[in-house]
């Protein structure tokens, strides 16, 4: 299977401000790629680049191994995109809205358009304005998942969607897998990327700062811990952890981050009455922190 984009030292500036810088980016057929950073890291830009609505200072993107400036009429034919400010006319009904939309690409039978308006809770006969922001978050989706393209390009998916539909989003997502689809979606939560995505990429100031499968990068974070015990904390016991780390002790309870396996916390959990635990999953933060440590860790070996 071919690489359905590529994009080689792909810049952009706007005037002195930086877009994206010289990001290097393979993503394969049938992959879900998640394209993860914190607000202004220059997601919307690269997919904007990779629709040729901007173009790029230097570098170049290639979709289905064409110039999308060269090829943009065929390649938005194969493509389904959700832009992050998805806008549609206001005046029209959900479904003449998605029908109009369905025309311009050769037509979608109505029977899809309904199954998927109907999995998302999504009313045709509703009006534009009328529309709540998760609901028009779902037009957009409807409208780039109708025709069955051979790539989709979804920028925030999930944003403004409550709990229940985004669980429906990412069955659609999987279905598009499950069929031969790609899919290039950006977010800024971990947990929809890694329920789906293949691979994530993290962007921040414009910069690809870290491109590995989600179960490695997961590897890598640490985990937050805050256990309260009944009696006192054995503080001796979590800190001679391996993989704990800044271990704070309050009254009967304890935080610390684990980068290892619990299989040795739970050890000495073991041993003593546990009121309650949680366990976060490393969060965005987190995983940033996570990649950095490494990579400077890495660094100073090689060094040393
Ligand atoms: N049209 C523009 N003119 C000037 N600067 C821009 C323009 N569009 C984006 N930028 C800047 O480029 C950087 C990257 O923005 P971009 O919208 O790509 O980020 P993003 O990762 O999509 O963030 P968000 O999650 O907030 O949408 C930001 O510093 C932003 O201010």
């Amino acid at each position: 299977m071919g690489d359905v984009i590529e994009l080689e030292k792909l810049t952009k500036t706007y005037g002195t401000r930086r877009g994206l810088v010289e990001l290097d980016l393979a993503v394969a057929e049938g992959e879900v790629f998640g394209y993860l950073g914190p607000n202004g890291a220059g997601k919307s830009t690269t997919i904007r680049l990779l629709l040729d609505l901007i173009r790029p200072t230097s570098g170049r993107a290639r979709l289905f191994g064409r110039d999308p400036r060269e090829h943009a009429v065929e390649l938005h034919r194969r493509i389904g995109y959700l832009a992050g400010d998805f806008v549609v006319d206001p005046r029209q009904r959900v479904g003449e809205c998605l029908t109009f939309l369905a025309d311009l690409r050769g037509g979608v039978p109505r029977t899809r358009i309904e199954e998927l308006a109907a999995r998302l809770d999504l009313d045709l006969t509703t009006r534009i304005r009328a529309l709540s922001k998760g609901n028009r978050q779902k037009v957009g989706l409807v409208q780039a998942f109708m025709h069955q393209p051979d790539l989709l390009i979804l920028d925030e998916p999930t944003s403004g969607l409550d709990p229940l539909v985004q669980q429906t989003f990412l069955d659609l997502v999987r279905e598009a897998t499950a069929a031969g689809q790609t899919v290039f979606m950006s977010s800024h939560i971990m947990t929809e990327v890694e329920a789906v995505a293949d691979r994530v990429g993290i962007i921040r100031e414009g910069r690809l700062v870290a491109l590995d499968t989600v179960a490695r990068l997961r590897d890598r974070a640490r985990h937050r811990f805050e256990i309260t015990f009944t009696g006192p904390v054995d503080r001796a016991a979590l800190a001679a952890l391996p993989g704990v780390s800044d271990l704070v002790v309050e009254g009967g309870t304890a935080r610390f981050f684990l980068s290892t396996d619990p299989n040795e916390l739970i050890a000495v959990l073991a041993r003593h009455r546990v009121a309650s635990l949680q366990a976060s999953e490393p969060d965005l933060g987190e995983l940033f922190f996570a990649y950095y440590r490494d990579t400077e860790a890495a660094k100073e070996a090689s060094r040393a």
